[in-house]
């Protein structure tokens, strides 16, 4: 097999749904896909193969789940900034912390919140398991970090209770939601559904396992 190109003329055209999903903080949301084109590959961030899904499958995925979330809000594995920065320019309003354990994507997760002058941005460099809570979250979420089963155990200890889990996954949800079974009652984890966004924005469907903690 060739390795694909990076190739900027590649990018997908921004979608028409864009503005409205982020409204007046569209521009934002086009600085922060344009430092991906521009430097996601030499960071090992973003593959040149996802340029030309880029705006749909990566940064409107990310945003559409911005209306479930509020209060103070942590995203697990946040990599590229996926979808934690991105949420945090749909919503000033909501404090994230960002929690990534590989030091060069921290660098890059910091310099975005820098450049972007997100104030509602904390990044932290830790794994999920090893984060030392002071103050346990309202909402956690994830997105392309691990399978359920897994996943739950590195968020749900992070949530207060009666807080949220809001894990962004593929097709395949309700199935991972049947082979979780033993950690959802583990982490008491109750009124676990899957929720499709998008249909309105008639844009491809996100799907985000969401899930009441221990309330
Ligand atoms: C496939 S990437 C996905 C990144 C981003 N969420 C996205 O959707 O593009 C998985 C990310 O999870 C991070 N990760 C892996 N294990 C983790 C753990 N135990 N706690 C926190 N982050 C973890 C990795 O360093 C990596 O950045």
């Amino acid at each position: 097999m060739t390795e694909a190109v990076f190739d900027p003329s590649l990018v997908e055209a921004e979608p028409a749904s864009a503005a409205v999903i982020f409204g007046d903080r569209i521009e934002l949301a086009r600085e922060f896909t344009g430092q991906l084109v521009a430097r996601g590959d030499e960071l090992g961030l973003i593959g040149p193969r996802e340029l030309p899904q880029l705006w749909t499958r990566h940064i409107l995925n990310s945003a559409l789940p911005a209306p479930l979330v509020n209060g103070r809000v942590v995203d697990v594995g946040s990599g590229a900034g996926l979808p934690g920065i991105v949420l945090a320019i749909a919503r000033p309003d909501v404090h994230f912390t960002l929690i990534e354990p590989m030091e060069r994507r921290t660098n890059w997760l910091q310099s975005q919140v820098d450049l972007l002058e997100l104030a509602n941005v904390t990044v932290v460099r830790a794994r999920g398991e090893d984060y030392e809570v002071v103050e346990p979250f309202d909402v956690a979420t994830a997105r392309a970090v691990s399978a359920l089963r897994t996943l739950i155990p590195l968020t749900a200890p992070l949530v207060r209770s009666g807080g949220e889990l809001a894990l962004l996954k593929g097709a395949r949800a309700a199935e991972e939601i049947e082979k979780a079974a033993k950690a959802i009652r583990k982490y008491r984890l109750t009124d676990v559904r899957v929720e499709e966004l998008g249909h309105a924005e008639g844009v491809e469907v996100t799907r985000v396992v969401r899930a009441t903690v221990d309330p």
